[in-house]
């Protein structure tokens, strides 16, 4: 009933892109490095949450394609995974003509509006952020004054100068090889809504600048050992350039239902309706929630951050493993909940290698896994452009043809259109 459920593993990076050299990253390979790991031993964990043992086991995504795609990005499969008797889905690999390999950069590509322009960057890893932006935002939020201002590592950060900002009430500001100016603050000795605030005047005074994300990062704890990020952090992100595929379907009268930080991701343009969750398990319930109750005409759209902010960043492999492992063994509970038309579409917004060196994404190819829609399994071959996947979208919702991306459905007699769907004419949603 054209519905088109969209989950972002935010950073799942399937093989070095071609343009990984000028990344510094030629080479990354997030899937097959965290494989590999496992494969050796390396990625053993015998007690907690994240206990997990031997080769990497996806057999879910496996079905779908997953190692077929990393197989044809990189030209191996992924080290001791076991390839599917059979594969179900459609997959593709796809790569990003983006100029940064951000956040907001992989997910606006996704949705049909890759970014030309450069963002503005804070380069210096010390002294990041001019003189007069900070002394402007001391002023204009009333401030103590700001420590940090420096490239950084969000946990070691907070580890490092959370007893001096919470003896100082001067919030933890810092920068990485993102276009983004973040701010860490105590939620009970800062204050979560005055941070939220912070944020917005932050926002505001980097208009010269051309930043694409303010991002406030809570957190709670006593001392350096506990310090600890919540699930409250919100980012402020500029709008896309142009209408995305998710704009273009709430003007034709459809509905974008944000779970996670999408919304956030996409400055709230094009999302009809939000819902918060932290963690994946309740990121996957809220979707299998909605997936009970959306009707026709509509894109459910997660992104299941962890990956990136919690594994990938922090170079933890065994918890990437882990995840992943967990993620894949919840997938069935999403996949008999699909009605015969609906759109699956699993995929990521960049590569966040976690055996990589230092704590940065890297570029690499996404992969593209389809099912559903009367799609025939096999390949959709290398993409050129994430935007592959607004442009399926668009035609999927008989929408206008996106400026930039190639259908992946066009070329396959046996997709029913939206056209086709009687529900769909009739608006009814
Ligand atoms: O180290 P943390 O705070 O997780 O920051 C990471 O998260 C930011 C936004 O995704 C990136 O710019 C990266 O530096
Ligand atoms: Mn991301
Ligand atoms: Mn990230």
């Amino acid at each position: 009933m054209t519905r088109a459920i969209v989950l972002v593993l935010d950073s799942f990076g399937i093989g070095s892109a071609p343009d990984a050299d000028a990344f510094g990253d030629a080479g990354a390979d997030t899937l097959g490095h965290i494989a590999a790991a496992c494969a050796r031993g390396d990625a053993d964990v015998t007690d907690g949450p994240n206990a997990r043992s031997g080769s990497l086991k996806l057999p879910n995504m496996g079905r779908l394609g997953l190692f077929h795609a990393h197989r044809d990005s990189t030209g191996h499969f992924a080290e001791g995974v076991e390839e599917p008797a059979r594969v179900e889905g459609a997959y593709a690999y796809a790569r990003e003509i983006s100029s940064g390999k951000d956040t907001p950069s992989g997910h606006w590509e996704i949705a049909g509006v890759p970014v030309r322009f450069d963002w503005g960057y804070f380069l210096d890893k010390q002294e990041s952020f001019p003189v007069e932006l900070l002394d402007a935002i001391v002023e204009e939020a009333q401030l103590p004054g700001v420590i940090g201002n420096c490239h950084a590592s969000g946990t070691e950060i907070i580890t490092r100068l959370g007893d001096e900002h919470v003896r100082s009430g001067k919030p933890i500001v810092y920068t990485s090889a993102d276009s983004v100016f973040q701010i860490a603050a105590h939620e009970e000795h800062f204050g979560l809504e005055r941070l939220y605030q912070l944020c917005e005047t932050v926002r505001r005074l980097l208009e010269p600048y051309n930043i694409g994300r303010v991002i406030a990062r809570p957190f709670v704890g006593e001392s350096a050992a506990t310090y600890a990020r919540t699930g409250n952090r919100r980012d402020y992100s500029v709008e896309p350039p142009s209408p995305t595929v998710l704009q273009k379907l709430c003007e034709a009268g459809g509905k974008v239902v944000s779970i996670g930080k999408i919304a956030d991701i996409y400055a709230h343009c094009g999302i009809s309706r939000k819902i918060k969750a932290s963690g994946h398990d309740a990121l996957f319930d809220a979707t299998l929630d909605e997936l009970d109750h959306t009707g026709a005409r509509s894109i459910i759209m997660t992104n299941f951050v962890d990956f990136d902010s919690v594994y990938g960043h922090r170079r933890d492999v065994a918890g990437y493993a882990a995840a992943l492992e967990a993620f894949d063994a919840r997938l069935p509970e999403l996949l008999t909940r699909l009605k015969p038309s609906d759109l699956l579409i699993l995929t990521a917004d960049h590569g966040c290698d976690p055996t990589w060196p230092g704590t940065e994404h890297t570029r690499e190819y996404i992969p593209v896994l389809v099912s559903g829609a009367g799609l025939a399994p096999g390949s959709l071959g290398e993409r050129g452009t994430f935007a592959d996947i607004g442009q399926s979208l668009a035609e999927y919702f008989d929408l206008e043809p996106m400026a930039d991306g190639t259908s992946f459905l066009s070329h396959d007699p046996s997709h029913p259109s939206a056209a086709d769907d009687p529900t769909a004419s009739t608006g009814a949603h």
